[in-house]
């Protein structure tokens, strides 16, 4: 029996609709392993711009920081596509991620078997798709500066600045290999080391990294070619290491592979401190409040927190397994489904993984 406590920012849009469900199934696990989480919640996002007039409360760092870990729903949406760049509901997601230093952000795209004719692919070039993409977080051009818009002589211009350290590189490189030697061993390192400057930097350091790790396989790919190769031939992939930028895109793009966005889950880990854990999709403006979306890809990153920042891993392979069992049953969310099968609310997908959570097997 172990205390934990656990941050919860339930954002934007769909974020408070799919973080319920986790939550509900984070409580059954509680009571199975008879364990005592304490939830904690922040605000984060657009609502947190609405209520305080900044999208990342310096109370909620705090209350991140002086928990175990951090569930995330999701930010944004058209109110708040005004605002100036330090009040969008993105500034606070990208805030939070700086503040607790959680440069290496894990998505697993693995593809539940029973899922295998959701995919917009062939069933031959889905099947058994088991990737893990690792994006840096906390560098690139998402945190360069300058960044501006400024008055030119032929009208507006406009700046963002990509910076990354050698050490950032090495570190999330370093991600990329341990794993990856945990697994089948082999790392693609993606980046456009034919145009910019610092993909050749980091390009060296995986060469340069890979040396200490004589046991992984450590091949790079151009990241216009990755896109490609990832719905032309995806078995050929064990790890992708890869800068943040890219690492947003091909995510979203690799989640396909297994159905949907709503099914991919994400880490994200520090040095030490809280990781924090959210869906990799968004605030999927166009269905919230519609009891519609895939509550799973949380449901999942709840599985990792507790794996990762609790160390509970039956724990979480019973979530990873009622979804599965769930999955198997034929039970889909409209965006997994097709009229003929089970069609469920998210609330009633929630539900129907909270039945197949199991309680330890006692040997
Ligand atoms: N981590 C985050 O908080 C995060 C991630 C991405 C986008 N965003 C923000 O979300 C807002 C909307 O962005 P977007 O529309 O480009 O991306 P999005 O990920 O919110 O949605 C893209 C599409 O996928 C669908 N979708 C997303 N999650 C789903 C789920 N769980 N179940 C079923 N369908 C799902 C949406 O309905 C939409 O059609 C923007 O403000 C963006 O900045 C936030
Ligand atoms: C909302 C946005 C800042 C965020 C990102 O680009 O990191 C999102 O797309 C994600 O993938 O988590
Ligand atoms: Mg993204």
């Amino acid at each position: 029996m172990s205390q934990f406590t656990i941050s919860v920012l339930p954002g934007d849009g769909i974020g408070p609709e799919v973080v319920r469900e986790a939550l509900l199934i984070l409580e059954q696990v509680a009571k199975n392993f008879q364990h005592t989480f304490t939830f904690n919640y922040g605000k984060v996002g657009g609502v947190a711009v609405d209520e305080t007039g900044t999208p990342l409360p310096q109370e909620t760092v705090e209350l991140c920081k002086n928990s175990h870990a951090v569930l995330l729903g999701a930010v944004g949406g058209p109110k708040w596509d005004q605002e100036t760049p330090e009040r969008r509901p993105e500034a606070g997601l990208l805030g939070i991620r700086k503040a607790l230093k959680l440069y290496a952000n894990l998505r697993p795209v693995t593809l539940f078997e029973s899922l295998i004719h959701a995919s917009p692919l062939k069933r031959e070039v889905v099947l058994d798709t088991d990737i893990l993409i690792v994006r840096e977080l906390t560098g690139g051009i998402y945190f360069g500066s300058p960044r501006e818009r400024r008055q030119g002589r032929d009208g507006l211009e406009v700046i963002d600045t990509l910076h990354y350290t050698e050490k950032e590189m090495e570190r999330i490189i370093r991600k990329g290999f341990d794993v990856a030697q945990g697994r089948k061993k082999k790392l693609t390192s993606v980046d456009k080391a034919n145009v910019l400057e610092s993909s050749r930097l980091w390009r060296e350091t995986a060469n340069r990294v890979a040396k200490e790790y004589p046991d992984v396989q450590l091949d790079h790919m151009l990241v216009d070619n990755a896109a490609m190769q990832l719905v032309r031939n995806p078995r050929q992939f064990d790890v992708i290491v890869t800068e943040n930028m890219f690492g947003d895109i091909l995510s979203d793009e690799a989640s396909m592979l297994t159905g949907s966005l709503g099914m991919l889950p994400s880490a994200s880990l520090g040095v030490g401190g809280p990781g924090l854990y959210e869906p990799i999709h968004g605030s999927a403006p166009d269905i919230a409040g519609k009891n519609v979306a895939n509550p799973l890809a949380t449901i999942l990153s709840a599985a990792m927190l507790l794996r990762h920042s609790l160390g509970l891993e039956e724990e979480a392979a019973s979530v990873e397994r009622a979804v599965d069992l769930a999955l198997e049953e034929g039970y889909r969310t409209q965006d997994i489904g097709s009229e003929w099968e089970r069609l469920l609310g998210t609330a009633q997908m929630g539900e129907v993984v909270r039945s197949y959570l199991r309680s330890p097997i006692k040997s």
